[in-house]
């Protein structure tokens, strides 16, 4: 089973949802005329950016407005919609939240960021998640992380050991650890013998500069695409045939001994 996909790695407008609802669009119809992608990926919080200290205002309250026009987006487009994350309020919280859209335009799942990102503040303008980023899509058995989510394997693999085969990242990585994107990604892919989609944004805010770097890395751990720093619509295709023969040869998940992982006892 093969399947195309695109990362729509683009400039977030800093605080300024409407804009960006407008550049989606626009990169989106591009992708789709030169792709034809069965997958699309976006960037993190891409209504608001890292305007946080405004997301009582500019936060989507409980993501109508988002929704409708991802939903209306991924059915003219007859496209599954992996639509990177979005600030959304309910009550007085507010959470990063991603969310997925079958080609016929249903909301299927949202994923909301379970580990805030204190370097950045997240602490204290968000609420951290509670549910799983399991989904099905398209015959697919995926998953859905957020940006700093990458840097806890454990909470990864918990997704690729109840049968993730992609594991889908969309983030706001800033330029200074592209390094750490990187080799954290490429880790990620080669220990769950999975596929990576990794989605960041390009261009900077007032605080940050941005990695852009979008990777897509195959379960071997070769990087089978990979963008520059500036926008860019980054495609590949995932064959999920090949995960099969990688979980046979080196059957990782046959042979960890997950019993013995919380009982460790630390000795002097
Ligand atoms: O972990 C990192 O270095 C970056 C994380 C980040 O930027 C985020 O979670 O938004």
């Amino acid at each position: 089973m093969k399947r195309t996909i695109c990362c729509i790695q683009f400039d977030i407008a800093f605080g300024d949802p409407e804009e960006n609802k407008k550049r989606v669009s626009l990169a989106m119809e591009e992708a789709i005329s030169k792709e034809a992608p069965d997958f699309l990926i976006l960037p993190e919080l891409w209504n608001t950016g890292y305007d946080l200290t405004r997301l009582e205002v500019i936060a989507d309250e409980e993501g109508i407005d988002s929704k409708a026009f991802l939903s209306e987006l991924a059915r003219k487009h007859s496209v599954n919609l992996i639509a990177g994350s979005i600030a959304k309020k309910s009550g007085h919280e507010v959470t990063n939240t991603m969310l997925i859209f079958d080609r016929e335009g249903n909301l299927i799942h949202e994923y909301s960021k379970l580990h805030l990102f204190k370097l950045m503040d997240e602490h204290h303008y968000l609420t951290g998640g509670r549910e799983s980023g399991l989904f099905m899509l398209d015959g697919v058995h995926c998953a859905g992380f957020i940006c700093y989510d990458i840097r806890f394997p454990e909470w990864m693999r918990e997704h690729a050991a109840n049968g993730a085969e992609v594991l889908f990242v969309a983030a706001e990585w800033p330029l200074p650890r592209l390094h750490h994107w990187r080799s954290l990604l490429i880790a990620r892919a080669i220990e769950n013998q999975a596929y990576v989609v990794a989605c960041n944004r390009s261009g900077s805010d007032p605080n940050n500069q941005f990695a852009g770097h979008s990777l897509v890395i195959d379960p071997w751990g070769n990087v089978i695409a990979e963008a520059g720093e500036s926008e860019e619509i980054l495609s590949a295709e995932l064959d999920f045939n090949e995960i099969a023969g990688i979980r046979k040869q080196i059957p990782v998940f046959q042979d960890r001994r997950p019993e013995f992982y919380q009982s460790f006892v630390k000795r002097d």
